[in-house]
């Protein structure tokens, strides 16, 4: 994931289809909400602040968001900005570092062709039926994931990153764990000097199936960036064979889970980063109660002191 800030809880509400009352059925149209799978009955996805994630498989955009913000670095002279639609802000500029998906998903077929005629409506068809290849599932420790239907091979592209198309200074304070940063204008190279402009994608509210990929430190996906036609994309990308019924994942990073950061990664593998850490704070706390260690007529060193201090 790109820079979620905070983890923001998703609290699920349990719903039965067949009370039918005018609120549930609407609630029942698959294609605007999500559901998750549990043995007995579906469960409606519900945000901790009550709002329900829509299910939108397509960027959203408020050109207005972008009124006062500068031409960007990284796009050639004469664009249109600020932008007035989704194409004059994440388009594939740069394109030559980047394949298109085309027009198919859930397969490994890349189109290289630079002047190709692949759109984005395209995309969106081609990914809307996800349900076949994929369902949601709630797991013990990591909220709802994303479960396989059927295998799938290395290299395979399974989707895309969808959600709301926001400014980075919009979303500085923000404590949204659906924010994902994608590069705007040409690509630079891998480790930039400065700053490159970007923007995030917010799937929050609304947003698609990838939105609900956990972290694993032992990740079998990763978010790439990739176009369709002209169009810059996030695609979810297997980097091994994934079986069917297996949780897929990505690495959110070590700003999210590393050994320095707050959050506690539940990936539940044996090299997980907050494994490591839980091993390395035991280590430490034993080296201090060694440090602290104090007995009369056992004259120990203190480790901590300098110099050594006999008591
Ligand atoms: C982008 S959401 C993924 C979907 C989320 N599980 C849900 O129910 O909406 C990211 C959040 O999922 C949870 N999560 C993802 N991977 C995790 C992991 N390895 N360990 C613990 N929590 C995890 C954290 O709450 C994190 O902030």
């Amino acid at each position: 994931m790109g820079v979620p800030a905070t983890t923001v809880g998703i609290t699920k509400r349990r719903t039965s289809p067949r009370r039918g009352s005018l609120k549930i059925r609407r609630l029942r149209s698959r294609d605007r909400f999500f559901w998750y799978s549990a043995s007995d009955s579906d469960f409606c996805l519900i945000n901790s602040n009550n709002s329900v994630p829509e299910q939108v498989n397509d960027y959203t955009f408020a050109p207005s968001d972008f009124r006062h913000e500068l031409y960007p670095t990284t796009f050639p002279a004469g664009r249109v900005w600020p932008p007035r639609k989704v194409e004059d802000l994440v388009c594939a500029i740069g394109s030559e570092n980047t394949d298109c998906v085309g027009n198919t998903c859930y397969n490994g077929n890349i189109c290289e062709d630079l002047d190709c005629t692949h759109t984005l409506s395209d995309w969106k068809a081609a990914t809307s039926d996800w349900e076949k290849y994929f369902e949601l599932r709630m797991t013990e420790h990591r909220g709802v994931g994303v479960y396989t239907k059927r295998a799938f091979r290395q290299g395979t592209i399974l989707g895309w990153y969808t959600g709301e198309l926001k400014t980075v200074s919009s979303m500085e304070y923000s404590t949204n764990a659906y924010l994902m940063e994608i590069e705007i204008g040409e690509l630079g190279p891998d480790t930039p000097l400065e700053p490159i402009p970007s923007i995030f994608i917010d799937g929050e509210q609304r947003g698609n199936w990838t939105r609900f990929i956990n972290h694993s430190c032992a990740a079998d996906c990763v978010f790439r960036i990739m176009r369709v036609g002209n169009t810059r994309i996030m695609a979810v990308e297997a980097i091994r064979d994934i079986p069917r019924g297996k949780e897929l994942s990505v690495d959110y990073g070590q700003e999210y889970y590393g050994l320095t950061t707050k959050k506690i990664c539940a990936c539940g593998v044996p090299e997980c980063i907050s494994r490591k850490r839980a091993r390395l704070e035991k280590a430490m706390e034993k080296k201090k109660a060694k440090g602290k260690e104090v007995k009369i007529g056992n004259v120990k060193r203190c480790s901590r002191v300098a110099p050594t201090i006999l008591v």
